[in-house]
Formats: structure tokens, sequence, C-alpha cells
């Protein structure tokens, strides 16, 4: 079961101490600093090591913000040829050089995914002994994202297994009972919604690498594997010294997230990080690793983090795809050639995932110690 909730330490009094427990340097921390004049303090373990302190707050928009890219669906199955090659082609930019996107007129009825968010919202404000009722280890709800030693993640999660053998009705079995049955129900039409959008962009990518439609989604359509993990960021007091998540990349194929309008998540492009701007009605869509190594490099995993505000809280509803657990990812051989030697080799999702979370990976590298050719180190753990 669950340890202590992020909302349990409040409740402690640890951040409503009068004295900070730790000095923080307020300099260089743009408009965050009005919102930090009556801070206090929070827990040691939330305070990150310098080095990864947010450098840019949730709301720190910048040009590239407005250079990410952004995908309109609408005609990508009516429209004309041509109109159809234009999403293909934007589909295959954004993947090849950012791995990320935003698309538009995905076809998630917008009261749907609004529902799931607020049923998302009333799970987390619920107080923590229902919460933790709701705790199983791995999957479950997660009051406590310790990630490094010592080192905890300002969030709590409810993550859920819903494909290929749901277990949301195993979770939620004893909690939320004034509201448990519709939270089912909008989960699973969620899910069947967003498996269908996740299948059509799996088509529109493999398109925009000159394969077959169904040389990804073949896989998926049969027993795929998904988890769908609602994460919720209490306000935080000190928002420049803790992190929501620690910058990683998804380990999965494609990761499709609906988030509610108060921003927080971050991309790092170039070595530099880039504020995502939360679009109305819009999904989210990030490269995983195995996508990256599926497509032999062409299509680069994102790196990401998710940073606070001091004033609300923010939901995002996280759909991580990957194919049937034996499915083999292997590079086809069109994307192979001279200037792109072979960097991966095949692997499954069964084979992959285990030795992936066993090793806590920090930043963009997990793929690459378990499955590139050229590295060196590649031991069994
Ligand atoms: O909440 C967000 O914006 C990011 C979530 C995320 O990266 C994850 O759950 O892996
Ligand atoms: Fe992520």
């Amino acid at each position: 079961m669950g340890e202590h909730g992020i909302w349990r330490e409040q409740m402690t009094g640890v951040l409503v101490a009068p004295t900070p427990r730790r000095a923080v340097n307020l300099d260089n921390v743009g408009n965050l600093s009005v919102a930090l004049k009556n801070a206090v303090a929070i827990p040691d373990a939330y305070v990150q090591p310098e080095g990864l302190r947010p450098d840019v707050p949730y709301d720190g928009y910048s040009e590239e913000t407005d250079q990410i890219p952004v995908v309109d669906l609408h005609n990508s199955n009516t429209g004309t040829v041509e109109e159809r090659q234009r999403i293909i082609s934007d589909i295959g930019c954004a993947c090849k050089e950012w791995g990320f996107l935003q698309v538009l007129n995905h076809g998630v009825p917008d009261r749907l995914m609004q529902r799931l968010t607020d049923l998302g919202t009333r799970f987390f404000q619920m107080p923590a002994a229902e919460k933790e009722k709701a705790a199983f280890g791995q999957v479950g709800y997660e009051g406590r994202h310790v990630y490094m030693p010592e080192r905890v993640q300002w969030v709590e999660t409810l993550a859920l297994v819903t494909g290929p053998d749901p277990n949301l009705e195993d979770i939620l079995r004893v909690t939320c009972a004034d509201y448990r049955e519709e939270f089912i129900a909008t989960v699973n039409e969620y899910i069947q919604e967003i498996q269908r959008v996740g299948l059509v962009l799996l088509e529109l990518m493999a398109e925009s690498l000159a394969l077959e439609k169904s040389f990804f989604s073949q896989h998926f359509e049969k027993n795929s594997t998904s988890v769908t993990r609602f994460n919720y960021y209490p306000p935080c007091p000190l928002p420049s010294v803790a992190l929501g998540l620690f910058p990683h990349a998804d380990p999965n194929c494609i990761t499709i997230l609906n988030q509610d309008d108060i921003g927080g998540l971050q991309i790092r492009k170039d070595g530099r990080w880039i504020s995502v701007r939360p679009l109305k009605d819009t999904l989210v869509v990030n490269v995983g690793d195995s996508l990256q190594a599926w497509t032999n490099g062409h299509f680069k995993s994102v790196e990401h983090r998710a940073v606070l505000n001091s004033v609300k809280p923010r939901l995002s509803v996280v759909f991580f795809y990957s194919p049937y657990a034996q499915a083999a990812m292997a590079p086809p051989l069109k994307l192979v050639d001279e200037c792109h030697p072979l960097l991966y080799r095949p692997f499954t999702w069964a084979e992959y995932f285990p030795r992936m979370q066993k090793k806590r990976m920090e930043g963009k590298v997990g793929i690459d110690t378990f499955m590139r050719l050229d590295h060196k180190e590649d031991s069994p753990t």
C-alpha cells in the first residue's frame, strides 16, 4: 500500500512551517518570483539538486513554443490526396525533428475528454486514505514518487493497465464508491477513442517513412499493451526548486496526452527546455524510445519533464501505447542504408519493459543502454 502522499505531508504541517527548511535562491526565476513571495518551505526530499531545478517556469512560453508542430487531422481520412499527403509529411517532420506534436480534430469528443479530467481530479481530491485503497505497488495509486534515492517528484498518479488485460475494476474496487461506475465507463469509452487515434497516427507515421500503412499498426490491433496514467500535480509553494516529473523519455512507442488548461509540460530540443502551451481540445503526441529504435533512429523520442506552479493543481491523462508484448520491433530494411546503419537490434516489449523498469534511467538513455548495437555495457541486469 502507498506510503505518505503529498497531501499527507502537507497535513503534517511541514509545508506551513514558519521558517524555510532550506534557503532558496529566488534570483533568476522570472515571473515565478512573484508567486513565490509568500512561499515557505517544502520537505527536503522534494527540493531537487541545483542542476535539476527547472530553469524555465511552467508558463515561460518562448518563440520555440510557437514552433512546436500542431497537426490538424481533420482531412486525414476524408481529404484530397494532396491534403492527406500534407498531413503525412507534417507528421513525419514532427517525429523526425521533434519527436513531439500536438494534434487537432482527432475526433475524441471534447465532452469525453472533459469528463475524464473531471473524474480524475475528483479521484485525487479524495482524502489520502481513500486514494490509498487503490495503491497496489507498481499499478494503481502512488502518492510518493521516489525517483532517485531521496529525491521525490511532486506528483500523485493513478496508473491503470488498459490493455491487454485491463485492471481498472480491480484497482477501483473498494474506493470511489460514489462515482466508480461512471469512472470505469468513462475510462473505457476514452480508451476506445484514444486507441483509434493511436492507430490513425501509427498509420500516418508509417506512410511518412514510405512504409506500408499498417507496418506499425498491425501489431497494435489485437492485444496491444497500454497503460493509462493520471498525473496530478498539486500546487507547489516552491515550484522553482521542485519537479513534477524528472526529465525522461517514455519507453513505449507512442504516448498520447490529454491535459487540462494549466500547463507544465516541457520538452527538450537542442539542449533547451521549451514550455508546451496547452491548446484547447488538442492531444499531445510523443514519440517514445521503442519507436525511435523501431524506426532505426529516423524518429526521435523526446525528452520531457513536468514542472509546477504554486497556484493551481494540474491534471494530465497519459496513454502509453505499445504493440502486443511479443511483437518483434525490428527496423525495416527500407530504413537501413549507408547513411543510416542499423542502430538497434530487434526486441519485443516483453523483453524491454522489465529491463527498463528495473534500472531507473535518467533523461534519454534507456533504449540505447539496452538495445543499441554499439553500446558497450549492454549487460543483462
Ligand atoms: O503531465 C505531463 O505533462 C507529462 C506526463 C509524462 O511525461 C508521463 O506521464 O510520462
Ligand atoms: Fe512522459
